[in-house]
């Protein structure tokens, strides 16, 4: 079972405490990609109301919501069935159950500027429900300064200083998610499920899930699923591609997915989860890092960040979804 590491040790904790928290996430980033986190100093009335007004976002009538879709974009609303997180792995597969809303760093005001050029059409904002705009960009700037935090834990993990990272991800190109994944009264089409098995993209991503039923898993090693709890203030933090990249795959890309809830399951099923994902600058190139102890095998190529992650949410929009631009 993948750990929970307390982020308080790692920050204000005794430096054998530090030194636990560091030893432990190493081990969980490289048995399964993905540990659970608490102590992470988000302040829990925000992610109630993060929570609320996505809620009530989805709650919307689709043709409301359908007029912030911005097709050929993983920003804005993207609707049920155009999304298929399972085909990014190169197969095909049936669209996830599940409607979304997201922003990008080009959203954000005082970091919009740096991506003017990136080709980012900026989201049109919601005017219903009341405080969605706020909360959201609340939410992004708490979770960013947060990922930040996680980025120290990390490089304690692999022994290397912050440094290794900063200038790599200093323009981030964050996304904030929220996902709602609707009650289901019948089972969906054959094979198909909540979010189909994946790995993330970027850095690394953080899920503030609600505890529903038809939750997270993860794949281990040996090809098992297993169940990730998500107990009240807890985040799933994943590793994606670009950092099992980065650590030259010393560390895996979380194999994750989220099931439907069982047939016949009693009460409400509906399921909702805040995703904040940590990407590198689109422009930078990121070769593997040179750790301590690392085998000598064969360095991969570098790849430039911006190029995988749209190569990536181009395969995750659905045939039916298609469209011009990441
Ligand atoms: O909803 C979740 O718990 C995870 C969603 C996810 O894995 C994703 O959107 O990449
Ligand atoms: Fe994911």
């Amino acid at each position: 079972m993948p750990p929970t590491i307390d982020l308080a040790d790692h920050l204000s904790g005794s430096a054998s405490r530090r030194r636990d928290a560091a030893h432990r996430a190493a081990q969980s980033c490289t048995e399964f990609g993905l540990f659970l986190l608490r102590g992470h100093g988000l302040d829990p009335d925000l992610l109630r109301d993060v929570h609320a007004v996505a809620r009530e976002f989805f709650d919307a009538p689709e043709d409301y919501k359908r007029r912030f879709h911005l097709p050929g974009s993983s920003r804005g609303y993207t609707p049920l069935g155009t999304e298929s997180l399972a085909s990014t792995g190169g197969e095909t597969a049936p669209a996830d159950v599940k409607e979304a809303f997201a922003i990008g760093t080009a959203d954000v005001p005082e970091r919009s500027a740096e991506y003017a050029g990136a080709g980012l059409r900026t989201v049109e904002w919601p005017d219903r429900p009341a405080r969605f705009r706020e909360t959201l960009l609340d939410y992004y700037r708490a979770a960013h300064a947060l990922a930040g935090r996680v980025m120290g834990l990390l490089a304690d993990a692999l022994g290397v200083p912050e440094a290794a990272f900063a200038d790599k991800m200093d323009r981030s190109a964050d996304f904030l998610r929220l996902i709602g994944y609707p009650e289901q009264d019948r089972p969906p089409e054959a094979g198909a499920m909540r979010a189909g098995a994946h790995t993330d993209f970027g850095v690394l991503a953080m899920i503030a899930a609600d505890d529903a039923p038809g939750g997270l898993q993860v794949q281990t090693r040996d090809g098992r699923w297993l169940d990730v709890p998500a107990p009240p203030g807890t985040l799933v933090v994943n590793i994606g591609d670009l950092m099992a990249y980065w650590t030259g795959r010393r560390w895996r890309s979380a194999v994750h997915r989220v099931v439907n809830p069982p047939a016949g399951a009693a009460g409400a099923t509906r399921r909702q989860s805040i995703v904040f994902f940590h990407n590198p600058n689109l422009d930078a190139v990121i070769e593997p890092l040179r750790l301590r102890d690392a085998p000598g095998e064969p360095r991969p190529r570098p790849v430039v960040a911006g190029e995988w992650l749209t190569y990536k949410s181009r395969r995750q929009r659905t045939p039916a979804a298609p469209g011009p631009q990441g």
